[in-house]
């Protein structure tokens, strides 16, 4: 028996020593045939008694009054009373800390272990659910769609913001890791489908947003440490991915991500080159005229942006502009700044003679206003009057692909990278899907009970246990028509360039040629 008494000196063993002879003195009454007994008792007390320093007592069992029956076989009770007050505390402290680790370490275990089993259970009961309505999707033959999912009325919509779960439930025993992948680009070619799509894969973790951790020297230069504190928490078995289709782009790209894995897996999701510079473009055009129109008048004939805009207006609104877009020479990627310079350099691609250039044009020391470069459509941005093709047209030179795919080759093996095909990732993703499972080295996990196609969105959208969710409606705009003569113009321009980048890939993507 194990007694503390912090505040006594000796109080203890005298109390206990006073009780011990009361009862004694009542079983002298009662039961004189115990005298006997007692005083031998009261003998073994002065036995059994040690002074030790932490005030440790023997006392004979008999001194003790039985609470129940005593099954021991032992004559002497240990009585230890702790007399110095000081370490009475630290023996109290140490035993609190004790206490309370032994509690955190129990309720971290059966919080994780609750949450591990709710993890597996959702997504056995999605899959549940999703085999359930793909068989009732087969029953009703809806048929025009392709395949692998049927159409599927959804109430869920597209006013949403992002509406993908920005964030799983964090376990415990996880962390932030570097991506041991990166969606490289191509940008409007589908990276926030594809990589929304991956995450459906319980072994994929992903960014939310774009890091810009590699094209953007502000960032770099923060360091590896800042850009693993913006990516999401993991368990060692998964695989971060983080996707800034600018790296594709970027000329000091390649060799900073080989700085930190020379062994990362790359992922480039390209589109149909011409289509996807009139994607650019519509973005482009679309961010302009939010800038543009609380401010201006929209009385410019076919222009619909304000051409009467005032001149302060208009170079602020510029400016704000430039910052929007990036990598881009001007809000609709018409001037040819420093990276486009070197881009035909890297290229060697000589600029055409451009007659009326000048007029039709925005050069870099003409500033042009927010107003009239929103105002211009696609095809006088993409084609000079005289019919040659803008080549330094950003939308239209990061549609090169063998340009800057070129770049990682000289720094990435060709097996490192794989080239997903964006316009199939619309039409078909689960191919696309089952591919980089493949690559990525992770079991085939996405289904096509994880996709349905919404017939007001003309996308497919995802699947989840809690709700179907489409990407917001930046994604997948309505295209503005585009002269067909210059979509031909300029797919016989890129033909030359699509052979290229086949070459590179080692694939035929069969790209229109005209
Ligand atoms: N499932 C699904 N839902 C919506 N949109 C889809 C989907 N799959 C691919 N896409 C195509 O993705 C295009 C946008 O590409 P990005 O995400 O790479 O754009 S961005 O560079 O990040 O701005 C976007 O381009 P636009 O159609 O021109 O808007 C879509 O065509």
């Amino acid at each position: 028996m194990l007694m503390l008494n912090p505040y006594s000196n000796g109080c203890l063993c005298s109390a206990l020593i006073s009780e011990f002879k009361q009862h004694h003195q009542h079983q002298h009454h009662h039961q004189q045939h115990q005298a006997s007994a007692s005083a031998s008792a009261a003998a073994t007390l002065r036995d059994c008694s040690v002074k030790l320093p932490l005030d440790i007592l023997w006392l004979p069992k008999s001194a003790m009054r039985p609470v129940g029956a005593d099954a021991s076989h032992s004559d002497c009770i240990l009585v230890v009373g702790v007399s110095r007050p000081k370490l009475a505390v630290v023996f109290l402290t140490v035993m609190l800390i004790s206490l309370f680790l032994t509690f955190h370490v129990l309720y971290d275990s059966a919080v994780y272990n609750i949450q591990a089993a709710q993890a597996v259970h959702e997504r056995h009961r999605l899959s549940l659910a999703a085999s359930a309505s793909a068989a009732a999707y087969t029953a009703s033959n809806a048929n025009h769609l392709p395949v692998f999912v049927k159409p599927v009325a959804s109430s869920n919509q597209l006013s949403h913001p992002m509406v993908f779960p920005s964030s799983r439930v964090h376990f415990p025993k996880t962390s932030r890791r570097l991506p041991q992948a990166l969606i490289i680009g191509v940008r409007k070619c589908g990276t926030r489908a594809l990589l929304e799509m991956l995450y459906l894969h319980p072994r994929i973790q992903k960014a939310g947003g774009e890091v810009h951790f590699f094209d953007r020297d502000e960032n770099y230069l923060r360091g590896l440490e800042w850009y693993r504190k913006k990516m999401p928490h993991s368990f060692r078995g998964q695989i971060t991915i983080e996707k800034s289709p600018s790296y594709f782009v970027s000329p000091e790209v390649p060799e900073r991500v080989r700085a930190m894995n020379a062994s990362i897996k790359l992922l480039l999701i390209v589109r149909e080159p011409v289509t996807r510079a009139i994607s650019d473009y519509t973005q482009l055009r679309s961010h302009a005229a939010t800038a543009i129109l609380p401010l201006a008048e929209s009385n410019a004939p076919g222009s619909g942006y304000g051409a009467k805009m005032p001149p302060t207006a208009g170079a602020s609104l510029y400016a704000k502009l430039q910052s929007a877009h990036g990598p881009y020479d001007n809000a609709l990627g018409s001037g040819a700044g420093a990276k486009e310079t070197k881009l035909r350099t890297a290229s060697g691609a000589k600029r055409r003679a451009a007659p009326g250039a000048a007029t039709t044009m925005s050069t870099p020391t003409t500033t042009p206003s927010a107003a009239q470069l929103a105002a211009k459509s696609f095809e006088e941005l993409a084609i000079f009057p005289n019919g040659t093709v803008n080549e330094a047209y950003r939308p239209l030179s990061i549609s090169m692909y063998h340009v800057h795919l070129h770049r990682w080759l000289e720094v990435f093996p060709r097996e490192q990278l794989l080239v997903v095909n964006g316009d199939r990732l619309i039409e078909d993703p689960l191919s696309q899907l089952k591919r980089i499972e493949a690559f990525l080295g992770i079991e085939h996990r996405v289904r096509s009970e994880h996709f349905y196609f919404n017939e007001t969105k003309g996308f497919y959208c995802l699947r989840y246990d809690n709700g179907d969710r489409c990407l917001r409606e930046t994604k997948g705009r309505k295209h503005p028509h585009v002269n067909p003569v210059v979509v031909s113009r300029l797919r016989k321009f890129f033909a030359e360039y699509n052979q290229r980048f086949y070459e590179l890939v080692g694939e035929d993507l069969g790209w229109p040629e005209e």
